[in-house]
């Protein structure tokens, strides 16, 4: 027998497309081995009428918010971006009791914990919050301290959690010139819609916060991160680091200090041996150090669609075919 999970995404750029394309690609295998299909009742975009290389019915774009949210769904999937569309839609899936997978780090970072405590306060009639995409892009940090990291003594928190910047930086300390490098990372999905959020450290800076919120249980908007980020002139020295066997990385560091947790995201020079030396292009690397468990990495791709798409995807599988329609 196999059970219908509706889902609706808010989003069809690099992320949306991404996680609609794999659905489509992965769904009949998903149906054999889970008994689940998972049909997709609604897109919401900010321009319906634009064509789209998805194989999804034209008719099932919107690019009206309330529209959207009272479409049949039982799961609803952010990726949009930004805090004022995606904050009512976020908003609107839970306390109507569905399940919510977002990607969206500058909404968790202000308001993690209210979403959290929306969907606890939901919980009777299905919703959840869940966000893997959010920080790291393919790589499962989320989860790790959600779950296999809770209660584990956990210090310190330390990663390259911009796929942007790192794929500037090593391709800079290759010789390319920066606003190239840059370029390249946006034509690739790597980039937010403002790039800027990646160059000034904002977008490391709200994953590292975010990080801290799961890790540390502070809330993420009252937590001050002293961000710098990078430019053409670091960029020059990372060039120069680069003839002397050194890297240039964008690191974010939240650490426990008595009752309190500081938080940077800075430029590091590191020795090439380094394990985030060897972190390249759109890769991240992330460090959790605890006390009982020690120091555990995790690595892998940290930003473009279809990495990203993967740990939506992730999410909407988490909690089987609950809330499904035989
Ligand atoms: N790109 C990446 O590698 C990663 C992205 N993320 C996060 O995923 C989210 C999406 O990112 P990404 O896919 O790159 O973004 P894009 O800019 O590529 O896509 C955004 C999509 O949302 C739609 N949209 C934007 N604003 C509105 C609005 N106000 N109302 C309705 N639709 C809207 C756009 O519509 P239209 O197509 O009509 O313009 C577009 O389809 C962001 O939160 C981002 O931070 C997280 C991890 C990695
Ligand atoms: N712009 C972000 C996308 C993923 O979170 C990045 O470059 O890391």
């Amino acid at each position: 027998m196999t059970s219908v999970v509706k889902v609706a995404v808010a989003g069809c750029g690099t992320v949306g497309a991404a996680l609609l394309d794999l659905l489509e690609r992965h769904g009949e295998a998903l149906r054999q081995r889970r008994g689940v299909r998972y049909q997709v009742t609604r897109v919401l975009v900010r321009d319906a009428d634009r064509p789209r290389a998805v194989s999804v019915d034209r008719a099932l774009f919107t690019d009206r918010v309330d529209h959207f949210l009272e479409t049949p769904a039982d799961i609803v999937v952010e990726a949009i971006g930004g805090t004022t569309a995606a904050r009512a839609v976020a908003h609107g899936t839970l306390v109507r009791g569905r399940r919510l997978v977002t990607a969206n780090k500058a909404l968790l970072r202000i308001e993690g914990p209210a979403l959290d405590a929306l969907a606890r306060a939901h919980r009777a009639a299905g919703a959840t919050l869940d966000f893997e995409a959010a920080v790291g892009g393919g790589v499962p940090v989320v989860r790790l301290l959600r779950e296999s990291l809770a209660g584990h003594g956990l210090h310190r928190i330390r990663g390259v959690l911009n796929g942007t910047t790192n794929y500037i930086l090593s391709r800079v300390e290759q010789g390319v010139p920066f606003a190239d490098a840059l370029a390249a990372a946006q034509r690739a999905g790597f980039a937010e819609a403002d790039p800027t959020r990646d160059l000034d450290g904002t977008d490391a800076a709200d994953k590292i916060a975010v990080l801290a919120w799961l890790g540390f249980g502070v809330d993420p908007a009252a937590l001050r991160v002293r961000a710098t980020g990078i430019d053409a002139s670091l960029a020059l020295e990372a060039r120069a680091a680069a003839r002397r066997g050194r890297a240039v990385r964008l690191v974010a560091t939240a650490v426990r200090i008595g009752d309190g947790v500081h938080a940077t995201v800075a430029p590091r020079v590191v020795p090439r041996g380094h394990p985030f030396a060897q972190v390249r292009d759109e890769q991240n690397l992330i460090q959790l150090e605890s006390e009982s468990a020690g120091t555990l990495t995790v690595a892998g791709a940290g930003a473009g669609g279809s990495a990203t798409a993967s740990a939506v995807l992730a999410d909407i599988l988490r909690h089987g075919a609950t809330n499904a329609a035989s």
